[in-house]
């Protein structure tokens, strides 16, 4: 087993180079070697992150006849590098991280042609995809799942191109991603959200969104092409939508003055915010956004530039594997 313990040092740079350090990763092999190869990419900065944790399963997944590589990433961009690199000959990439750090393996593997199938060992400050998928979060059973790799299709989206798992928006929730600060988000994770999304919906002006949707025009303030269920952690913004199915969802708002969007936000914790007032929820194909001026956009719960944006399916699945 070419295990690399986790080691908490390993954000600083050895002197090993990005991805070749992942060992056994790249090394040519059999076909039937390398379906057993795992390569475990954790980012240490990721909310939650415990390399104890990533040492069991780096264990029981070795006693179950898997060779298993470890890599901390040292920097933003890692993972994506990994992930489009054609000569990763691995049967499993597993990203230990949050949805940001998934969203950079998708992206990598657009331009991967054999991508490994993918698994998501979660941590993060609010994994969705987690939650969306129900993955589990002991290491004994995520080793399990990953052992026993029963996959699902990852229908992802696609917003100027760049992919997305889960959403794709704009408007103030964009606002507020685009506003809180790193390190406010690492000291404080959700709350740091809810700290800066009070103060942004105090302050805010905000701007008219002009969406079409296969051809339907809607006004509105918010606009969310979503992928998922859930939004924000646990919390359901489109029942019809799933991760694993075809298609796309858009949710619209069509306030967003502070005592709307408060209205929205306990709708949204009560699981009902598609009988809310104002809202609208919808299947679409091709979605675009746009404004007369540039709005804040997000993806996945990234910053994603502004306005306008164009938004679609994307072609070909990902193999994600499921409890
Ligand atoms: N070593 C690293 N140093 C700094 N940034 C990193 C590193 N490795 C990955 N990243 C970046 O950190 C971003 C956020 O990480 P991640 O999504 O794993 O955790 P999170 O932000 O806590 O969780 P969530 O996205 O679920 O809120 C990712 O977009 C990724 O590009």
């Amino acid at each position: 087993m070419a295990l690399r313990k986790p080691d908490p040092t390993a954000s600083k740079d050895d002197g090993a180079g990005g991805a070749r350090e992942a060992g056994d990763a790249f090394q040519p092999g059999t076909a039937a070697e390398a379906v057993r190869r795992v390569l475990i990419v954790a980012n240490p900065t990721s909310g939650g992150f415990r390399a104890a944790r990533l040492d069991a399963i780096c264990d029981r997944l070795g006693r179950s006849g898997h060779s298993v590589s470890l890599h901390l990433t040292r920097r933003a961009g890692e993972i994506g590098e990994i992930a489009a690199n054609p000569g990763l000959t691995v049967g499993v990439l597993a990203v230990a991280g949050g949805d940001g750090s998934v969203n950079e393996a998708i992206t990598g593997f657009q331009s991967n042609r054999t991508p490994p199938d993918l698994a998501v060992i979660p941590s993060g400050t609010a994994n969705v995809l987690a939650a969306e998928l129900g993955l589990p979060r002991k290491p004994e059973a995520i080793a399990g799942m990953i052992a026993r790799r029963r996959t699902a299709p990852l229908h992802y989206g696609l917003a100027n191109g760049r992919p997305f798992v889960l959403m794709a928006s704009a408007g103030v929730d964009a606002e507020v991603v685009h506003a809180v600060p790193l390190a406010l988000k690492r000291r404080f994770g959700k709350l740091a959200y809810a700290m800066v999304g009070i103060e942004v919906a105090l302050s805010r002006k905000g701007e008219d969104l002009t969406v079409i949707a296969d051809g339907e025009t809607i006004r509105c303030r918010l606009a969310v092409a979503t992928k998922s269920r859930c939004y924000g952690g646990p919390f359901v913004i489109c029942r019809a939508a799933s991760v694993t199915e075809p298609g796309l969802h858009l949710v619209t708002l069509e306030r967003d003055t502070a005592l709307s969007a408060l209205r929205y936000v306990v709708a949204l914790a009560l699981g009902r915010l598609d009988r809310a007032r104002g809202v609208r929820v919808l299947k679409a194909e091709h979605i675009t956004i746009s404004a007369d001026r540039r709005v804040p956009a997000q993806v996945d719960g990234d910053p994603f530039g502004v306005t306008p944006l164009t938004i679609e399916p994307a072609a070909v699945p990902v193999r994600i594997i499921i409890p």
